[in-house]
């Protein structure tokens, strides 16, 4: 990371409680300021940003965690605001709160924990009382049973590959699984070629899958349908994965004999067997802090010299940064872009150092590095030029 001294302070607001060594990154050039109305970077983990109106000086926001269903990512793109997500940063804590729940569940250790809770310890041979009421939460053990895992991205295979250690089976589903995630799965995770097969055979299912339009009710009646009777459901996902009213139904049935949520609302809370978590998947030391210091290390980054890795809507691109001027534009992904750009620093008499340009569907990114020094005058009139090239959407001179 670069030591940079930048014109103005950056202003950045939190909308969410950020973890205090994430925001220890930003360093003097900064001002965290979580009542400013016109922030330059915003970092936020599950806020509801949907209603929210944008400033004009606002360039990134960082999602310290992985989904990012919470923000408006198309309206930002059209506004030229890259949206970070920190993938992998939380990745062990749900995985480590999934095997636990796997085991918690299948014991009865919730229940059974608070049976015991309730007891009038004032009574004599508690211990009797104990002994006797125990066997109505008589388990069964993971080890031997089928777990199938829907989504084997950084949650879902760590998932996968530990739960074969606890003796499990295990059964996979992933149809645009990455080259990594290939490489770090165990090969005694099966394939399941669709997702009815992964429904059909598995005793536990763990669904590890953005919330998107794909995705969305993914568990419905016509799932269950296929599934074994008894089935336990594990959603540390999104909530909106599941069709509510056909999961309160099959969990009637027993069709479904656990659904174990990290997403409570008023209807999950009526549901039948139903394991609510108040959203803890992401919730410790180690995850909050790996989250908010990669969200804050990259819109530091962007920032300072336009570099952007991990971003859900820009292209990702870097150059290295030499603190020679850099022009960073956002435009459309349309022929003669980088031309006109080129055309419009030459007529300042500056020359080209080093360039890269990526694009991402409809959009673009170009970072252009001047090899001369560039006078103060001309920055803002250079800037003007580029950003009214047709097509572009944000410039910065950096
Ligand atoms: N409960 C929590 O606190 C918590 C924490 C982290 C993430 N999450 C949720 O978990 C999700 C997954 O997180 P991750 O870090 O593993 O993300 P990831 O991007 O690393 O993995 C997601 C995987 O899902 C796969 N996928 C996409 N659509 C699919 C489909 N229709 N069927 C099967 N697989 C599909 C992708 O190919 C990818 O491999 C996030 O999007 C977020 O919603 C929740
Ligand atoms: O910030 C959190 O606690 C939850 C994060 C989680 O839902 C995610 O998608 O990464």
């Amino acid at each position: 990371m670069s030591t940079i001294t930048l014109d103005k302070k950056q202003m950045i607001k939190t909308l969410n409680n950020i973890s205090e060594n994430g925001l220890k990154v930003f360093d003097d050039n900064y001002q965290i300021d979580n009542n400013s109305e016109n922030p330059d970077a915003i970092v936020v983990r599950s806020f509801h940003m949907h209603d929210l109106t944008f400033g004009d000086e606002l360039k990134a926001i960082a999602r310290a965690g992985a989904g990012v269903n919470n923000i408006p990512v198309e309206k930002c793109t059209e506004q030229g605001i890259v949206v970070f997500n920190t993938p992998g940063a939380n990745a062990n804590a749900v995985k480590e709160l999934v095997l636990t729940t796997i085991m918690a569940s299948s014991r009865n250790l919730f229940d059974g924990v608070a049976w015991a809770k309730a007891l009038d310890n004032e009574t004599e041979d508690l211990s009797k009382l104990v002994e006797a009421g125990k066997k109505q939460f008589v388990g069964t053990e993971a080890k031997g049973k089928t777990l199938g895992v829907i989504g084997l991205g950084a949650i879902g295979a760590l998932v996968a590959n530990d739960a074969l250690n606890l003796g499990m089976d295990v059964i996979g589903f992933d149809p645009f699984i990455s080259v990594d995630t290939a490489w770090n799965l165990s090969r005694n995770v099966k394939r399941a070629a669709t997702i009815d097969e992964l429904f059909q055979h598995s005793d536990y299912i763990t669904v590890h899958v953005p919330l998107t339009d794909d995705t969305k009710g993914m568990f419905n009646s016509g799932s269950f349908s296929l599934m074994k009777q008894g089935v336990q459901i594990l959603n540390f996902s999104r909530g909106e994965l599941v069709n509510e009213k056909d999961m309160s139904q099959a969990l009637e049935e027993g069709t479904v004999a656990r659904y174990i949520t990290d997403f409570p609302n008023a209807n999950v809370l009526k549901m039948k067997n139903v394991i609510p978590i108040p959203h803890l998947g992401a919730s410790t030391k180690e995850s909050e802090d790996n989250c908010a210091v990669m969200a804050a290390r990259q819109i530091k980054d962007y920032l300072e010299t336009g570099n952007i890795k991990n971003s859900v809507n820009f292209p990702n691109a870097s150059l290295p940064y030499t603190g020679k001027k850099r022009v960073a534009t956002f435009h459309q992904n349309v022929p003669n872009m980088v031309g006109q750009m080129s055309s419009a620093i030459s007529s300042f008499d500056l020359n080209i150092a080093d360039m890269v340009n990526r694009s991402r569907g409809e959009y673009a990114y170009t970072m252009i590095d001047i090899e001369n020094d560039v006078n103060g005058d001309i920055i803002p009139n250079l800037e003007r030029k580029i950003s009214q090239i047709e097509g572009v959407v944000t410039t910065r001179i950096i």
